[in-house]
């Protein structure tokens, strides 16, 4: 009898926590915001997925979002499956979550998700409150201004070794090598932040560097996949050990693996940074706050070092990867900025800190393909307590705690609101002043930390890429925006490089 009714009760509880996760929480927080007077749709379940989905498979990842903004304006509501999400590019409102109300946001289970099969939680991406803040006071030092410029020779060197590949098949100047240049400044990224993390002699050695490339891209490839079946998102088939997750554990294991024992041996002495200065291991391995005893323990060293690699790798490749297809659709740019670059670099010129401030319309270039490609183009959060968020038309909007907050910053980016002719790729836009709604490296407690980091490797491989070569685009291809994460190009992108 109490057998039964235990049974009974504990089915009944199971089939309220599963009513309640998939129909009435979402249905309660998407009623809120239509009685704030919020525009939006809500269907229940399975929320915009579908919609995404199609979107996904047309080849025309952003038309939905784009159609949503384009009905409902900069801010409005939907779901991602039983997920309610309040979806905003409202300069002001991203402000709001990001920077002035950040202590009631987290990173959201979705990007908790995506990032933690690989990195697990004890690093800077994924530690909240006081352990972030405790990360990041730790951190922060790693990245000062003269730490990442004695890191510039060894970038220079990492470019110039990675480029002898495309020299030595471009001897005969009459043909052009046909590359895919997205795939080239992935493997280029990877070497640099892997060269610049773990040092250039130790990615020297064959295993390490294979074993960190493979287990890298296979991660990253794995977790796209499961991102685009929608399986990241559903509760307890996210937890089953399937292949891609046991694929990614795998990789996981591996990395870890390897960067515990450069820690080990670093710390013996047996290997050493390459840079002027230290490397960014050294760095990690020396960082401590006011108090000397506060340091990172050798596990949290490791996590740290292999979340640069994952998150300064894809991020800055997608950067370089559309630079230079906005340079090749606009040859006035192109022009200028190879004018610029041969100006400042004749063919032993040495680039150093001097050389490259000298690169002021490079440098607006990146800004612009920023802008105007967005690597990250998402942000996600969820309310972890009730607030209030005010908009730049003066609305404020409610948040009830575990509403999701996702950050369209492509849509803002392309917004005539904010932006003068916003689909004109227009650097000199960037010389006069840094514009304050440019939220490509975030804002507040959790802005990029590697940013500065970003912008000094790709003005030296902007540098001595259009200083050595000549890149035309191949015609008729199919050109796609990704959304794993970062915008690199679905299907690749194909130059023609020819010898300069
Ligand atoms: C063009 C290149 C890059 C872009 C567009 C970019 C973009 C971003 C954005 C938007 C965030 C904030 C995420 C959020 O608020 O949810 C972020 C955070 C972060 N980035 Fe980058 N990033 C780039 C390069 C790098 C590099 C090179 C590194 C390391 C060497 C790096 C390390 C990090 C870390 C550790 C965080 C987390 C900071 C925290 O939570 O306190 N990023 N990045």
């Amino acid at each position: 009898m109490w057998w039964t009714i235990i049974l009974y009760t504990s089915l009944l509880y199971v089939f309220y926590r599963f009513i309640n996760y998939w129909i009435i929480k979402p249905w309660q927080v998407q009623r809120d915001f239509w009685n704030q007077g919020i525009p939006g749709r809500y269907t229940p379940i399975v929320g915009d997925i579908l919609r995404q989905r199609r979107a996904y498979l047309a080849d025309k990842p952003f038309s939905y979002v784009e159609e949503a903004s384009a009905e409902f304006g900069d801010y409005y509501h939907t779901s991602f499956g039983p997920l309610p999400c309040l979806n905003i590019s409202d300069p002001a409102l991203i402000e709001s979550v990001l920077k002035t109300n950040s202590q009631f946001y987290h990173k959201s289970e979705l990007a908790r998700a995506i990032a933690s099969t690989v990195l697990g939680y004890e690093n800077i991406v994924l530690a909240e409150d006081e352990n972030h803040t405790r990360h990041r006071r730790l951190v922060n030092p790693i990245f000062q201004h003269q730490n990442t410029i004695s890191m510039i020779s060894s970038m220079v060197d990492i470019v110039t070794t990675f480029l002898k590949k495309w020299e030595n098949e471009t001897n005969d100047k009459t043909y052009p090598l046909i590359l895919d240049v997205s795939k080239e400044m992935s493997n280029l990224t990877l070497d640099i932040i892997t060269g610049c993390v773990f040092g250039i002699e130790t990615m020297k050695n064959k295993y390490i560097h294979d074993k960190i490339y493979q287990s890298v891209k296979i991660a990253i490839e794995e977790i796209e996949k499961r991102i685009y079946n929608m399986i990241i998102i559903i509760p307890i088939l996210n937890q089953l050990p399937l292949l891609g997750k046991r694929r990614i554990a795998k990789c996981k294991h591996d990395i870890k693996t390897i960067a515990l024992q450069m820690i080990d041996q670093r710390r013996q002495g047996l290997t050493r940074a390459n840079c002027k200065g230290p490397d960014l291991l050294d760095l990690l391995l020396a960082a401590h706050g006011e108090d000397k005893e506060q340091k990172f323990t050798d596990e949290e060293v490791s996590a740290e070092a292999i979340t640069f690699v994952l998150a300064g790798h894809e991020t800055t490749a997608t950067l370089m990867t559309w630079t230079l297809h906005d340079l090749v659709t606009n040859p006035d740019v192109y022009q200028q900025c190879q004018n610029e670059i041969d100006s400042v670099m004749s063919e032993n010129t040495e680039l150093t800190a001097t050389t490259l401030s000298l690169l002021t319309y490079t440098e607006a270039v990146l800004k612009e393909t920023l802008r105007y490609h967005q690597p990250a183009p998402v942000l996600l959060r969820t309310a972890i307590a009730d607030n209030t968020i005010v908009a730049s038309d003066g609305k404020r909007i409610r948040i009830r705690k575990g509403t999701d907050i996702i950050m369209n910053l492509n849509i803002l980016n392309s917004s005539e609101k904010y932006w003068h002719e916003p689909n004109r790729f227009n650097p000199s836009r960037f010389l006069e002043r840094y514009p304050d709604v440019l939220f490509s490296f975030g804002i507040g407690p959790r802005i990029c930390i590697g940013q500065n980091f970003a912008m000094l490797e790709s003005k030296i491989m902007m540098a001595i890429l259009l200083r050595r070569f000549r890149f035309e685009l191949v015609p008729g291809q199919k050109l796609v925006m990704g959304t794993a994460g970062t915008i690199r190009p679905k299907y690749g992108l194909s130059m023609r490089v020819w010898p300069r």
